[in-house]
């Protein structure tokens, strides 16, 4: 079995010897430009369209768990990639852990008031406030596949009112589940924390806009985790201008890496990292990759194939 490997920034020989070891009788080798000779399996992140064009391969794997990128390269170069080959992309894979650890910590953050002691102690204040209610701290999480349900387990034994939405109705514990456009505004209604784990599709892009973020419950929270295009970041900066929101915490943006001159940097009340909320775990994305790879060419069931008409 061959396959090829391409990532643009990764240690390529050290994922090549770690898939290797994974899949004993595999030849595995990194894709150069020219290189035409023949492989059974893919491993991608941003591809040459030339990697991918013309082959006959058994799968594709996507090495994160967005698929926006490669499918919006699919839809502008559909030769590169026939719809009978499937593309698969990672499924949790120690990104869980990382969006947990991300969530709770922010929520709590936000919770016990640190983002207004924080203030304070930069005007040298001693002035302990009002404690925050859990029943008034509702937690609204956008988007409740693989990620989001990893979020809500975290979440849960927190005692927050927590709720989630989703195309299709969830049965989480202690999770309240709204489904479809229709319930959106029943969801959104007395949230207090929006945490977005949505993939980027046709229908999510720019989704949290003002017409959303109206229906959250005053002085609410943002939190992106998934991709920036679902915020219009000119809406968000006027919902913290008329106190709408009270802060957002971001992970992604419209462009990455943000322009120095995005008046998202200078706002006080928007904290941020640079896309690092959950990144790919070598050991951990292997270790699914090979273990797909071994069903596949036993004829087994396998999860994590991607719908390209859905776009997720
Ligand atoms: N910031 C970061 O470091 C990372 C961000 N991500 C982002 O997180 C996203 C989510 O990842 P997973 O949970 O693995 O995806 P997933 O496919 O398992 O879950 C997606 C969820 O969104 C819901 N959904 C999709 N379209 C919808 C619609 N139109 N209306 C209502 N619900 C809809 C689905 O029902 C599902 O519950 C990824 O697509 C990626 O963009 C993922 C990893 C790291
Ligand atoms: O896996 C993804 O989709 C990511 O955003 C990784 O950072």
């Amino acid at each position: 079995m061959d396959i090829i490997f391409y990532h643009p920034t990764f240690d390529n020989a050290y994922w090549i010897k770690t898939l290797s070891a994974a899949l004993p009788g595999a030849r595995v080798r990194e894709w150069k430009r020219g290189d035409n000779e023949p492989a059974d399996y893919a491993l991608v992140w941003h591809p040459p369209v030339e990697m991918l064009q013309g082959r006959t391969l058994k799968a594709v794997f996507a090495l994160g768990a967005g698929v926006d990128s490669i499918l919006s390269k699919l839809k502008a170069h559909p030769e590169m990639l026939a719809e009978s080959i499937p593309l698969f992309r990672l499924e949790d894979t120690g990104m869980g852990q990382q969006m947990q650890e991300y969530a709770v910590s922010q929520v709590l953050h936000w919770f016990r008031r640190f983002d207004d002691y924080q203030a304070l102690k930069q005007q040298a204040r001693w002035e302990p406030l009002a404690d925050y209610q859990r029943e008034d701290f509702t937690i609204g999480i956008l988007g409740a596949g693989v990620l989001g349900a990893k979020v809500a387990e975290a979440l849960a034994p927190w005692g927050f009112p927590l709720r989630c939405w989703s195309r299709t109705r969830k049965d989480y514990p202690g999770v309240t589940s709204f489904a479809g456009m229709e319930e959106l505004p029943q969801f959104l209604q007395g949230t207090r924390v929006l945490i977005n784990l949505l993939p980027n599709t046709a229908e999510t892009v720019g989704i949290i806009n003002s017409g959303l973020l109206n229906q959250l419950a005053d002085h609410s929270y943002l939190m992106n985790l998934a991709r920036g295009v679902h915020v219009i970041e000119a809406d968000l900066l006027a919902a913290l201008e008329r106190g709408k929101l009270k802060g957002a915490m971001l992970d992604v943006y419209s462009k990455e890496p943000l322009p120095a001159e995005n008046p998202l940097w200078a706002h006080p009340r928007v904290a941020m990292t640079p896309h690092v909320a959950a990144v790919t775990r070598p050991a951990e994305a292997v270790a699914y990759i090979a273990r797909t790879i071994t069903h596949l060419e036993k004829g087994e069931p396998v999860t994590g194939q991607v719908d390209r008409q859905r776009g997720y």
